[in-house]
């Protein structure tokens, strides 16, 4: 039903899994002896941070927080809030920051400085999808999946109007979809 709105396929589920079993095996080479904290950036980071974690092979644990951009439709313009802090603390520990994109550069930097302010011994990103072409700060994740042009996608989490987050692969909407009222 929703594939009916795609234009185009960019990322499909094969790939997704593909990419997360790279750089979960990455994570788990380089974080040997060590047991990081993974922070997810809701509500996007679900479905990749869910695929991701099954191949960390390391004792690591999880956490949540939410951020919101403010966004003008499918634009993202400026200021970015924590609407969901953690719940534990940081101090000390080899964090990685889990993405579904890094675009303008805002939200990651803004994460990344307060975990850094917090204490965290280090603070890494992973991220589905890096569009290095919308960046308005900068910014180089450690961990990329997939580098993607400046194009605004949807689906495993990337929303419309909050719509096609529960896609299984990431794709780009049909022109006549942002027409509808
Ligand atoms: O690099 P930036 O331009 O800051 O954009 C990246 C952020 O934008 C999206 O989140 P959004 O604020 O839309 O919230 P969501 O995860 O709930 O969709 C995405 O999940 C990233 O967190
Ligand atoms: N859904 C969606 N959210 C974003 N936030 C920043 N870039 C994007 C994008 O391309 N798609």
């Amino acid at each position: 039903m929703l594939e009916k709105d795609i234009e185009r396929i960019l990322v499909d589920q094969d790939e997704i899994i593909e990419i997360s079993k790279r750089l979960g095996k990455q994570i788990t080479e380089d974080y040997q002896n060590k047991k990081p904290l993974i922070i997810g950036l809701l509500n996007g980071c679900l479905p990749f941070l869910a695929e991701l974690i099954k191949h960390i092979d390391l004792y690591c644990e999880y956490e949540l927080m939410s951020v919101q951009s403010y966004h003008g439709g499918t634009k993202s313009v400026g200021n970015v809030k924590i609407t969901k802090d953690l719940d534990i603390s940081v101090e000390n520990r080899h964090v990685i920051i889990a993405e579904d994109i890094v675009d303008t550069g805002r939200t990651i930097n803004v994460v990344k400085d307060l975990l850094l302010y917090r204490g965290a011994a280090s603070v890494e990103v992973v991220t589905l999808l890096d569009k290095p072409a919308g960046r308005v700060e900068p910014f180089i994740p450690k961990y990329i999946g997939v580098t993607i042009p400046k194009l605004f996608v949807v689906g495993f989490g990337l929303d419309y109007e909050g719509f096609y987050r529960n896609t299984p692969y990431v794709g780009i909407l049909k022109e006549s979809v942002y027409n509808k009222d």
